[in-house]
């Protein structure tokens, strides 16, 4: 695994639009207290990156300054020499979230919660649903794609929050503990899923607890107390 980007190349600082890596540079983000400190990685693309780090030293603050839903107090998050944050904390539509409190919608079916992500961008509800029933089937669920989301297991809306996530293709995969709730098996699914977004080119990120899944990822950055440490 190589080093975290503490010494970042010219290109990236430059945020050269032939890089495609998502680069923060001295993000400092304060909400009543610092969260994170001067924090300077890059994301490159068609590499998954781990993120770990003890509970509270900010990885899920580090994933949504990426993703352009949190303003950072200073400092830049770039994709392409492109800031992340647009004003709105609507992210781009160049970014997809896999998010650890799912925010799947509880009354709609599974197939539903992944195609309105498609529909959203502007894809036709048929293609959006064919493309969601194929997403499912990537995470080993589409026997579920009927049921409401309520009904589901925490593993079982883990996964309709992967697929959704994961179908829109997006250039840059912000995953927030996508395995948590998962068995070793569906783990080891996730994880190849990964690692298929980024072969495809997309800067992917896991924020993650789990040794095995840090052991598995291209790199691994590392947070405490807002910092990196390694
Ligand atoms: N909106 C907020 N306002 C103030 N403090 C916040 C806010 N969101 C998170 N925090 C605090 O920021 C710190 C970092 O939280 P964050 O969720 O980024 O950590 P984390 O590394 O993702 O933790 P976990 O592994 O438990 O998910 C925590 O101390 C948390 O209590």
């Amino acid at each position: 695994m190589r080093p975290p980007h503490d010494r970042l190349s010219s290109e990236q600082r430059r945020g050269d639009p032939g890089t495609r890596d998502l680069v923060l540079e001295h993000v400092t983000y304060v909400n009543g207290r610092t969260l994170l400190d001067d924090v300077s990685v890059a994301f490159p693309a068609g590499r998954v990156t781990a993120l770990s780090g003890p509970s509270g030293s900010g990885k899920t603050t580090l994933l949504s300054i990426a993703g352009g839903l949190l303003e950072p107090t200073s400092g830049t998050a770039e994709l392409a020499g492109r800031e992340m944050w647009t004003g709105s904390g609507d992210p781009r539509q160049e970014v997809a979230f896999v998010l650890q409190v799912y925010g799947l919608v509880p009354i709609l079916s599974a197939r539903e919660n992944v195609s309105i992500a498609l529909r959203a961008r502007g894809t036709a509800p048929a293609d959006a649903d064919e493309a969601a029933e194929a997403a499912l089937a990537r995470f080993g669920i589409a026997d579920l794609g009927e049921r409401q989301v309520e009904e589901l297991s925490g593993g079982q809306m883990q996964r309709v929050a992967c697929a959704r996530g994961f179908v829109v293709g997006a250039e840059v995969l912000l995953a927030d503990e996508p395995t948590s709730e998962l068995d070793e098996g569906n783990r080891s699914v996730v994880l190849a899923e990964l690692r298929e977004e980024a072969a495809r080119g997309a800067v992917v990120v896991v924020a993650t607890h789990d040794p095995a899944v840090v052991e598995a990822c291209d790199l691994h950055i590392a947070l405490d107390e807002g910092r990196v440490v390694r």
